[in-house]
């Protein structure tokens, strides 16, 4: 059975996925964090001097109660008149001013740099994750979701990883230093100062316990919201035709709803926070100011003997102002980091996820001698539901096998399970002899060329296109596989020939153009084993047959699988198979089972137009069937959100 691994992506709790991902990609980039650290700290200091300056200048210059004396600078560069003085105060306030702003250039490149390649490696490394997850995971997954993840929850981690760090640092910085000069200048006054630092403590931690689960919740409704666009977009003709318009307007507007909502439930915790950190500082800072006031106005309190002259009280409470900011600003980094938490545990999920479906740690390279196939009893299942059920035969090398049924009988899940897409549930299959789950990944899916139903164009040229896996091919080589696949005519007459630009918002290409490139690539990779899923569906019976003509050169030395409704595809295959509700029910050439007159020789009738000669039992079953398939499908999408 496939996994689901549509739950994968569900928010648990890990335990600190920001600081998981600092750990995974800062280690890297530690360079740019110490240069915007150094300069944090530079920045600090000389922010420290204006205040202290000021506070010199009253009591020295204005008052004259104390000499005009500056720590660490000898007493015979400092002038002596009040005037120069004051020069002297003004040219160290600019200088400081002018290298603070200097540190603060390099400060936040550090920082920037820092946060910016961090984020650039967590996208590609997430992406290559992603992409390598098992194909049971996507089809689980709606693709909005993916796509969040990798954009949405990314970039909210920017915030953070810009400002948050270096914030960490700058207030760590800012609170120790001027704590300590406080504490030098003033003890009694800096104990005063520090009273509102247990209740900041207190209602910050009240804080992320209750806006934790809301970020949560924003992450969460903004997937939904993308993954229903994303549906939206792709399901655009669908809309059209159904004339869906007002519904799908009414499903987005309920997933917006819930997206505002959830925003305005965290606004609401948010928008409490900061007014109520900035009165607990603003309260401190008042009690401070008023305590150091009556200390100056009438002298030191509770027996304590020290003067405070008014210019040092001025220093203190300038200091006092920058020791509160960085607590309120301290808010602002413990929201970020919230938000950041929230985006960076679906990000870390994503990168903890490894595929089911992966190279034995004993995995050999795969070196295809003959091309034989052999499946023996396999049964697989998506989900609880049996697929295939107890499937054997072999597939000598070079031969081509053709198999048909009806539809949703398995035919494209058996073959899906030979290049790993899936893994078996019971039984094994072999490529000479090999497990394909003892050889690697890499080179099995190498030998194996597989075309589907609805090829996939990627967005560039036809060129590329054709080159998709192949990227090695010469020109020469590319256009040999387009005249193989009988699409070279018709890629000339394209406005730019093999450079015209397909895909998304490119030209558009008809089905059977589309499968023709797609044949064309498998042409290309030249692979040992051939699996056509309805390849020719979309091409008329005349190109077709130029195909079939092409193709049975091209597959004569290889093994080849040939899925298809149209029986005349398969006819001449060496042998036919034919399922029916993942049972294996005949096999045989195609006047083996002619003769058998069983289910193949009804399906033959019915495309020879022969409707009157079947027998009712076959039409019947076909009822059944087709009422099964619908069921089963109503069931998939009753389970499936989207
Ligand atoms: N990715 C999937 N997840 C869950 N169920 C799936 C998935 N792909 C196919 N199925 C189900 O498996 C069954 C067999 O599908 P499959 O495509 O193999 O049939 P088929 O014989 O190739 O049909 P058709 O001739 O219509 O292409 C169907 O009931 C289908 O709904």
């Amino acid at each position: 059975m496939a996994s689901d691994a549509g739950e994968d992506l569900a928010p648990a709790a890990t335990r600190n996925p920001v600081w998981e991902l600092y750990g995974r990609y800062g280690r890297g980039n530690l360079r740019f964090a110490l240069l915007g650290a150094g300069n944090t700290i530079i920045g600090r200091a000389l922010g420290l001097i204006p205040a202290f300056v000021i506070g010199l200048a009253v009591d020295a210059i204005f008052l004259d109660q104390r000499p005009y004396r500056l720590p660490g600078v000898p007493s015979a560069w400092i002038p002596a008149s009040p005037a120069e003085q004051l020069w002297f105060s003004i040219g160290l306030l600019l200088a400081a001013t002018l290298l603070g702003a200097v540190a603060s250039w390099f400060e936040d490149w550090g920082w920037s740099v820092f946060a910016q390649r961090i984020q650039h490696e967590l996208r590609v490394d997430a992406y290559a994750r992603m992409q390598r997850l098992d194909l049971a995971y996507f089809t689980g997954q709606r693709t909005g979701e993916l796509m969040s993840i990798l954009n949405n929850d990314v970039n909210a981690l920017e915030t953070f990883l810009e400002d948050g760090l270096s914030s960490i640092f700058w207030i760590t910085a800012t609170f120790t230093g001027i704590g300590a000069i406080l504490v030098s200048l003033n003890l009694p006054l800096a104990l005063v100062t520090l009273l509102p630092i247990p209740f900041l403590a207190v209602f910050t931690l009240v804080f992320t316990r209750v806006i934790e689960p809301r970020y949560l919740q924003i992450r969460g409704e903004i997937s939904d919201l993308n993954a229903r666009f994303e549906n939206n977009i792709s399901g655009i003709e669908a809309i059209k035709t159904e004339r869906a318009e007002a519904y799908e307007e009414a499903r987005v507007e309920a997933a917006s709803r819930d997206y505002l909502g959830a925003n305005l439930a965290a606004v609401r915790v948010q928008i409490t926070y900061f007014p109520g950190l900035t009165i607990i500082a603003g309260v401190g800072f008042a009690i401070t100011f008023l305590a150091g006031g009556l200390w100056v106005l009438t002298g030191p309190p509770f027996g304590l003997t020290a003067a405070l002259t008014p210019g040092a009280f001025v220093t203190f409470v300038i200091y006092a102002q920058q020791y509160l900011w960085p607590i309120v600003q301290f808010g602002s980094v413990v929201d970020d980091y919230e938000r950041a938490k929230a985006a960076g545990t679906r990000v870390a999920r994503l990168l903890r996820l490894d595929p089911a479906i992966r190279d034995a740690a004993d995995a050999d390279p795969l070196s295809v001698v003959d091309g034989r196939v052999e499946y023996d009893a396999v049964s697989f299942g998506y989900g609880d539901d049996e697929i295939i059920s107890d499937v054997s035969f072999t597939a000598a090398g070079g031969e081509t096998v053709g198999i048909v049924g009806p539809t949703g009988a398995g035919k494209s899940t058996l073959l899906k399970l030979l290049p790993r897409l899936y893994d078996v549930d019971a039984g094994s299959i072999r490529i000479d002899g090999r497990d394909v789950r003892t050889v690697r990944l890499d080179g099995l899916r190498r030998a194996i060329g597989y075309v589907s139903q609805e090829p996939t164009l990627f967005y560039g040229s036809v060129a590329e296109n054709i080159r998709y896996g192949s990227f090695d091919a010469s020109d020469d080589e590319m256009r040999e596989a387009a005249r193989r696949a009988r699409a070279h005519e018709f890629i000339e007459a394209l406005p730019d020939g093999y450079d015209t630009l397909v895909g998304e918002r490119g030209v558009k290409l008809s089905g059977g153009q589309r499968q023709r490139l797609a044949l064309a690539r498998t042409i290309l990779k030249d692979p040992e084993i051939l699996v056509l899923d309805e390849a020719t569906s979309h091409v008329d019976t005349e190109t077709e047959a130029l195909i079939q003509q092409s193709l049975a050169e091209f597959a004569r030395d290889r093994t080849t699988f040939v899925i298809a409704h149209r029986l005349s595809t398969v006819r001449r295959a060496d042998r036919i198979l034919v399922l029916d509700d993942g049972r294996l029910v005949e096999r045989g050439t195609h006047e083996e089972l002619l003769a058998a007159d069983g289910l193949y020789a009804n399906f033959w009738r019915v495309q020879a137009g022969d409707i009157e000669s079947l027998p009712q039992e076959f039409l019947d079953r076909a009822r059944r069937r087709q009422d099964a398939v619908r069921q089963r499908d109503e069931d998939d999408s009753d389970r499936r959100p989207y």
